[in-house]
């Protein structure tokens, strides 16, 4: 089938076809997408430090180029500012910024370029809980168009899987994959819509150097197929160094070094700083950087330009300058001069994907990667397919200009809203703490309540003890609820910061889906364990008296659970799991319980109103002795709480409003899920 429209195009004109090797297989199913060049001018970053007026400078008014088809590394010392660098390209920190960025020569649109590129943090950020296949499935289904058929959303997992060597675990939970199996899956998942440009931070860190050289190798790989792929690294070994097309090194936030790294240790030769013989270049340069050898920061970021200098193969030294961005028939020109003269394979490859490898008929993958980047890096060929000029043309402007399609997401707000909905169920189900234990912990605390409260329910002498049973059901399902929301909801943090930068959904629809995603366990549970106690206590058994019982407290586990996310958007565990509890407590003294509406100072009256605790307590206390209950069984000679009114008028509810109670924990329940959504906006603002 490819072959024939190879072959029609061929006769058309439109297209350049040459034999490539049958072994090589191609992603075949991705969708195309246009080569991307990245440019930043004079770009200076500040930070404001402790008091307002002391700033802090990080990125010093440096300059650079990183192109398609290039894998390119940003190096330096520590604190040089590479992630910072790192993060303003991918459009992660947008504030404090000054200079240009600008995409294959035109100004950068934040919104359009996000859509083209990907941002692979350090810690991979995986759900655990998932296999390699469902984590796949999860993101064809919020990454690629609606219309995509199953089958091919299918055929582009297999495609990706067996190219990144990951086919034969895709059974295996995530948390079960090696520190390179982890890597590959990240890069897996966002190769799903093929993004020209990928950023990675760090992608070598905490893996041995076999898993390193694959690593690099298959960030080469994915360079080789026209993508603009660029990491940070930390002094990389001899053997990676050299796997990197093009190298920018940053010291004290100026670009001391920017070009091809072939050419580094001549470039630092003319400059006489001599590599000694047998030395790791990429060590030599961070030791330069350093000031090791001298204080040469200064002759270095002249000498580079503070990056307008770009040291290329095949060209001289003095003439290696950046054409201005800004200036597009510039731009043009140095584009035409580049690819001319320069690379023409790498040009051509732009609109291929040329993730092939060579499966050995083993199977074995990961082998055929190395082997298809080891002979692309040492052939630079083979040329497949090349679209005409001025298709190129038509899809960059389609991308990436102003008239790009004006969607955020491949999908809709309510595709979202049903992946991550049945995403969340399956961690749910198959997250032991979330699921089972909690359940566990329902039935003992139940049956354990069962027994210590034994039928008092219907007995007017231990009527006192009875509403101290109402009161431990509120403590103990607004604790359970509250807490493990507070304990389970930050560690999603990093993988929702990850997934929502990189266009998987919006926060409106991920915040949706988690909040109706968990309450039907809550319900469940708490139903369970109000059957238990409700018999056991002999409650009154009345059908609405009951219904009513179970209103009142499912709601308040609702509402604690909203308190959980509130607190869990809003900070980490440690502070969560201490401030949570101890900010219950006012609500928990001013229930009503404790001291009566009455004999409440009239200055801290207000609290009851604020009390969730309060309208639940009243609300089983009303189930419980309101509507006009038969008197209670007697066994003393006196039972001063015989009568279900006299219990009412002690605690102050006897004019209490049932209604009023479910409409005020409606309404906090609304407030705080508003406001758990706000403070999660908030939160990933501020992580930036
Ligand atoms: N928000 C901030 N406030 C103050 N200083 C900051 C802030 N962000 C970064 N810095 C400082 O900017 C400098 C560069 O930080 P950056 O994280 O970019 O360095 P790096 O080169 O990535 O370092 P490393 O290799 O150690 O990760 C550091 O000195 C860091 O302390």
């Amino acid at each position: 089938m490819d072959n024939v429209y190879i072959l029609n195009n061929l006769r058309k004109g439109s297209l350049k076809v040459t034999i490539t090797p049958a072994q090589h297989k191609t992603l075949t199913h991705l969708p195309k997408r246009p080569p991307v060049d990245l440019a930043f001018t004079d770009l200076t970053y500040k930070v404001q430090e402790g008091r307002k007026s002391n700033v802090k400078t990080i990125l010093k008014s440096v300059s650079g180029r990183l192109r398609s088809g290039e894998l390119t590394a940003i190096m330096g010392p520590s604190g040089a500012g590479k992630s910072t660098l790192l993060n303003i390209l991918t459009g992660y920190k947008t504030s404090g910024l000054e200079g240009s960025v600008t995409v294959n020569g035109m100004e950068r649109n934040l919104s359009g370029f996000r859509k083209l590129s990907c941002y692979i943090m350090q810690d991979n950020q995986l759900h655990g809980n998932l296999t390699v296949e469902e984590a796949m499935a999860v993101a064809t289904a919020l990454k690629l168009p609606s219309a995509t058929t199953t089958a091919d959303r299918e055929e582009v997992i297999h495609e990706i899987l067996e190219t990144l060597g990951l086919s034969e675990h895709h059974k295996t939970m995530t948390s079960n994959l090696s520190g390179g199996q982890k890597k590959r899956l990240s890069i897996a998942l966002e190769l799903v819509n093929n993004p020209p440009i990928m950023f990675f931070d760090e992608p070598t860190s905490g893996l041995d150097s076999s898993s390193c050289f694959q690593c690099i190798s298959l960030l080469k790989t994915l360079a080789r197929g026209g993508r603009t792929i660029i990491c940070t690294i930390h002094q990389p070994s001899a053997r990676l160094f050299e796997m990197f097309d093009h190298l920018y090194t940053l010291a004290d936030g100026q670009c001391v070094y920017q070009g091809s790294t072939g050419r580094l240790v001549e470039w630092l030769g003319s400059l006489s700083l001599q590599c000694p013989s047998y030395h790791n270049p990429a060590s030599f340069i961070i030791e330069v950087s350093c000031g090791e050898y001298g204080d040469n920061t200064g002759k270095l970021v002249r000498a580079i330009d503070n990056g307008k200098n770009d040291i290329r193969n095949g060209q001289p030294f003095p003439d290696s300058k950046v054409p201005d961005y800004n200036n597009k028939k510039a731009m043009e020109e140095s584009l035409n001069k580049e690819w001319n003269k320069n690379d023409l394979a790498q040009v051509q490859e732009k609109f291929r994907d040329g993730n092939n490898t060579n499966t050995n008929g083993n199977g074995n993958l990961q082998n055929g990667i190395l082997q298809y980047a080891a002979s692309e890096i040492a052939k630079g060929d083979p040329l497949v397919v090349q679209m005409d000029t001025e298709k190129q043309d038509n899809v960059e402007v389609a991308l990436l200009g102003e008239g790009a399609s004006p969607r955020r997401y491949a999908t809709s707000e309510l595709t979202q809203f049903w992946v991550v909905l049945k995403r969340t169920l399956l961690f749910s189900r198959r997250d032991w703490t979330l699921m089972y234990l909690r359940l566990f912990a329902h039935i003992l605390v139940g049956f354990l309540i069962g027994a210590l409260y034994y039928d008092i329910g219907d007995d007017g002498s231990k009527v006192l003890s009875n509403l101290g049973f109402l009161f431990f059901n509120m403590l103990f399902l607004m604790y359970t609820s509250m807490t493990i929301t507070i304990l389970s909801f930050p560690l999603e943090m990093p993988v929702l910061i990850k997934e929502h930068f990189n266009r998987w959904y919006s926060l409106r629809s991920y915040y949706l889906a988690i909040t109706v995603s968990d309450i039907p366990f809550q319900a469940i549970f708490c139903v369970i364990y109000v059957v238990i106690v409700y018999l056991l206590t002999s409650q009154p058994p009345v059908w609405f008296r009951f219904a009513m019982f179970l209103s009142s407290c499912l709601l308040i586990s609702f509402v604690a659970q909203s308190v959980g996310l509130v607190v869990g958007a809003a900070m980490n565990v440690q502070n969560g799991v201490f401030l949570a509890p101890v900010m219950s407590v006012p609500f928990l003294l001013f229930s009503g319980f404790f001291v009566s509406f009455n004999a409440i100072p009239v200055y801290l009256r207000w609290i009851t109103y604020l009390s969730y605790i309060r309208y639940g307590f009243e609300g089983t206390a009303l189930a419980t002795y309101s509507f006009e209950r038969p008197k209670l069984k007697c066994h003393q000679t006196y039972c001063h709480f015989k009568n279900p009114e006299t219990t009412l008028e002690e605690l102050d509810m006897l004019h209490a409003d049932f209604t009023l109670d479910i409409a005020a924990l409606c309404l906090i329940f609304l407030v705080l899920r508003i406001s758990a959504f706000l403070f999660l906006r908030w939160k990933l603002k501020a992580t930036r």
